[in-house]
């Protein structure tokens, strides 16, 4: 049976990330696409020019009608923009016992403008980061939650991934994809054992924009069909690394344009 994949994100015009990168995402990985929006955004490759924030009341209301009729196998929870929505996020988890729920706690676009408010990030880590099966932070994202320094290099990246865990998150997907080098680098951290490096040539492109979003929406979607959180993030990263690799052929702006999902198509033996 194909599996149903919610997103409860913003809205990206640019088709780059949010919502809209996310429904790309599960399609091309198999799962039938469901969507709960928590803000528009005027947003194209250029950066983002403004936001508007659906009302708390209206996203509990929309993730009340569609979780009573249907069920949803995995979730990814993208941007949330204020407390109030990220608190009705929350208490929806509860209600409804959603499971398979990736958190890619989304504080700022890679143009530079914020996304989350700086006083809703101890709602995103009292109320969300333990309520996830697992979270995706960069590492601005790491050092935000955690009220430490960036960190720039991977045994930091690995003590880092440790305390988030000791703040109560399951599983901790450390992104590395800010630090310099010629890898780009993403740890998984799981109590009990040492954290696994997952590790991609790092591409020579500025068309970066939504890979975040892609990432974890391809966990989301890989999940219900793989065994384990290490199977689907180890396909995900492989996704993600192909969409990445045809970005060059798009044209969807003049900015840091997006990743190329069609040519990621999975399984990806036909190009
Ligand atoms: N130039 C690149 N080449 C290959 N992988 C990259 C590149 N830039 C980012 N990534 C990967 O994209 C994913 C998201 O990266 P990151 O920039 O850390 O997060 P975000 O998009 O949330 O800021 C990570 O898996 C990272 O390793
Ligand atoms: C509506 C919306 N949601 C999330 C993001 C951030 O996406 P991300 O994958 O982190 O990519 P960048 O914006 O950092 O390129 C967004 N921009 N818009």
């Amino acid at each position: 049976m194909t599996p149903n994949i919610l997103t409860i994100a913003g809205s990206d015009p640019s088709g780059g990330a949010g919502i809209q990168a996310d429904l790309k995402t599960f399609s091309a990985l198999g799962g039938y696409g469901m969507s709960v929006l928590t803000a528009l955004t005027a947003q194209a490759t250029t950066g983002v020019t403004g936001v508007f924030p659906v009302p708390a009341e209206f996203v509990r209301a929309q993730l009340d009608t569609l979780l009573s009729d249907a069920k949803v196998d995995a979730v990814k929870i993208g941007m949330l923009g204020d407390t109030d929505v990220i608190n009705a996020v929350a208490s929806a988890i509860d209600d409804h016992g959603l499971h398979n729920v990736v958190l890619d706690p989304v504080m700022v676009a890679k143009s530079g403008d914020r996304l989350l408010a700086v006083e809703a990030i101890a709602a995103v880590r009292d109320q969300l980061v333990p309520r996830a099966d697992l979270i995706t932070p960069n590492l601005p994202e790491s050092a935000e939650l955690l009220g430490e320094d960036e960190v720039h290099d991977l045994p930091a990246m690995r003590a880092q991934a440790g305390r988030l865990l000791d703040i109560g998150a399951k599983r901790v997907l450390l992104k590395g994809g800010h630090l310099a080098g010629e890898s780009s680098t993403d740890l998984l951290a799981e109590p009990g054992s040492s954290p696994q490096a997952f590790s991609a040539e790092r591409l020579p492109t500025k068309n970066t924009h939504g890979t975040g979003c892609t990432l974890s929406s391809a966990i989301a979607a890989l999940r219900p069909q793989r065994r384990d959180f290490y199977e689907a993030v180890r396909e995900a990263k492989d996704y993600l690394t192909e969409a990445l690799r045809y970005a060059d052929d798009l044209n969807a702006g003049r900015g840091k344009g997006p990743v190329h999902h069609f040519h990621a198509l999975w399984p990806a033996d036909d190009h």
